[in-house]
């Protein structure tokens, strides 16, 4: 192969050691696959290698000190380029990194090297980090989930089914007592889980401790008269670590059992909170709020797998990864492809799935996922379908506007849920029987019925008009 030079005086990468086909990756090497869009001119394999290089040991060209560090080792070495079929201008290469290259049990170091730099490098049109290999060497450094799926259930005494939840609306401006109040009304309807929304933190119409203090007055209350344990994700997310410790050690001397963050706090106090959540015995939900900034574009930024890998390494409980059938963005299967990922503890390759490498997670507990955004009653039979059962299916307008109340949304979603795992255990097909199975239940409820016959159409079919991720079978060049 040509490496070819992308611009006078620079060194190929693939000629300083980057490009490497001979190399047979080590079990112990992250590997990572990055579809990248080359600047006309530059060779395929030489920008694989400038991608190793920058995400490694490399600056534009050799330098002296090289030769005095074990370099072979820890260069890293991109050992395969396919084409993208039906997609010109684009390739997918596999770089392996040498363990040594990271810091045991840091997101932020991983991330530093494998995103770093490289993203902004004019080698390159566009580069998207489609999936990582997280080596079982490199697992066991982190804590995983504070918690995981199963201890989730335990505590919470509910099985085989999905958890069912609602964020508050509207978003912003609620006091805490009209909060508090939608709180219980939710919780005692049938929810088991109610949530601040991503933008709810401490602001002048509702601070905080207010807050705080009447949805746990909320909870308390719909656990008395239901008999069950109730929720609601007090969002910790604030300016500082000292104000979330604050907030989080408030929330747990109120007896919540869970709290919640936000994705834009970042992955050190991402991990930080995850080491709370395990040392008091507090559930942490996570919420992706900003990750489409990055995640959207087909040909440029991270994939949300790599997101959902990296959160269920640095500890989350829960994380929000997408409904198929909902409002907000997300191709079918690769969303399979994120609840695969968070809950199994061997993930296989998957193309269709999008799913680049098999990821052992060596006994880490799951993450679960969360569908939420734009779902109601009527979808129940398709999100059990795509989603499977250990999922948590969050219903804000599809129980906060019911036409006959908060309490009656909750019902008509619970009622249906409800139906659907029965349907399950006679073996009957959700996706076949499903709105059979959603008329029959609706006969008996007259909250399922109101919620059927107000959204049962809404289908958000105007996103089919985003395009489809890109998952396609490589072919080897
Ligand atoms: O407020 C909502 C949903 O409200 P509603 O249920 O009223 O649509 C959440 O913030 C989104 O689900 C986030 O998206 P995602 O879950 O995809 O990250
Ligand atoms: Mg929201």
């Amino acid at each position: 192969m040509s490496s070819g030079r992308w611009s006078a005086g620079v060194i190929p990468y693939a000629e300083m050691g980057y490009w490497r086909p001979d190399y047979e990756p080590k079990d112990s090497d992250v590997l990572a696959a990055f579809r990248i869009t080359p600047q006309p001119g530059v060779p395929p394999e030489e920008a694989g290698a400038a991608v190793a290089g920058e995400s490694s040991t490399a600056t534009w060209t050799v330098v002296w000190t090289d030769r005095l560090t074990a370099y072979e080792q820890y260069q890293a070495k991109c050992y395969r380029v396919d084409a993208v079929p039906g997609q010109e201008d684009q390739f997918i290469a596999h770089i392996a990194y040498d363990l040594d290259l990271f810091e045991e049990g840091s997101i932020a170091n991983l991330t530093s090297s494998i995103i770093g730099n490289v993203f902004g490098f004019k080698a390159l049109k566009a580069l998207r980090l489609e999936d990582m290999r997280i080596p079982t060497h490199y697992v066991k450094t982190f804590q995983g989930p504070a918690h995981g799926i199963v201890m989730e259930r335990e505590y919470l005494g509910k099985f085989g089914r999905p958890l069912l939840g609602a964020t508050v609306k509207p978003k912003l401006g609620l006091s805490a007592r009209n909060y508090g109040r939608v709180v219980y009304e939710a919780l005692r309807g049938g929810l088991d889980f109610t949530k601040d929304d991503e933008n709810i933190n401490s602001q002048p119409f509702m601070r905080w401790r207010d807050r705080f203090l009447y949805c746990m007055e909320g909870v308390n209350r719909a656990q008395a008269t239901t008999g069950e344990v109730k929720g609601h994700y007090l969002n910790i997310t604030a300016a500082t670590m000292e104000d979330m410790y604050e907030r989080a050690e408030f929330a747990k001397e109120l007896g919540s059992v869970i709290v919640m963050i936000d994705l834009t706090i970042g992955y050190t106090a991402i991990q930080s909170m995850a080491k709370w959540a395990r040392k008091n015995g507090v559930i942490l939900h996570l919420h992706r709020a900003g990750h489409s900034t990055y995640t959207r574009q087909k040909t440029h930024g991270v994939n949300f797998r790599v997101i959902a890998k990296w959160m269920r390494l640095a500890g989350v409980d829960h994380i929000h990864a997408g409904t198929v059938v909902g409002k907000l963005e997300g191709d079918p299967n690769s969303v399979r492809g994120y609840y695969d990922t968070l809950r199994l503890d061997k993930v296989a390759a998957d193309p269709i799935k999008g799913l680049y490498f098999d990821q052992e997670w060596a006994s880490m507990p799951g993450t679960m996922p969360v569908a939420s955004g734009g779902i109601h009653a009527g979808q129940m039979h398709q999100l059990l379908h795509y989603l499977g059962e250990d999922s948590i299916l969050q219903f804000g307008g599809g129980t906060i506007g019911h036409p006959m109340g908060i309490a009656a949304g909750a019902t008509a979603n619970r009622v249906a849920l409800e139906a659907m795992i029965k349907a399950r255990n006679e073996g009957r097909d959700y996706l076949a029987e499903g709105p059979d199975i959603l008329r029959a239940a609706a006969k008996q409820s007259r909250e399922l019925d109101i919620a059927l016959s107000t959204w049962g159409d809404i289908t958000f079919t105007y996103e089919s008009t985003d395009t489809p991720d890109v998952v396609e079978t490589p072919v080897s060049i």
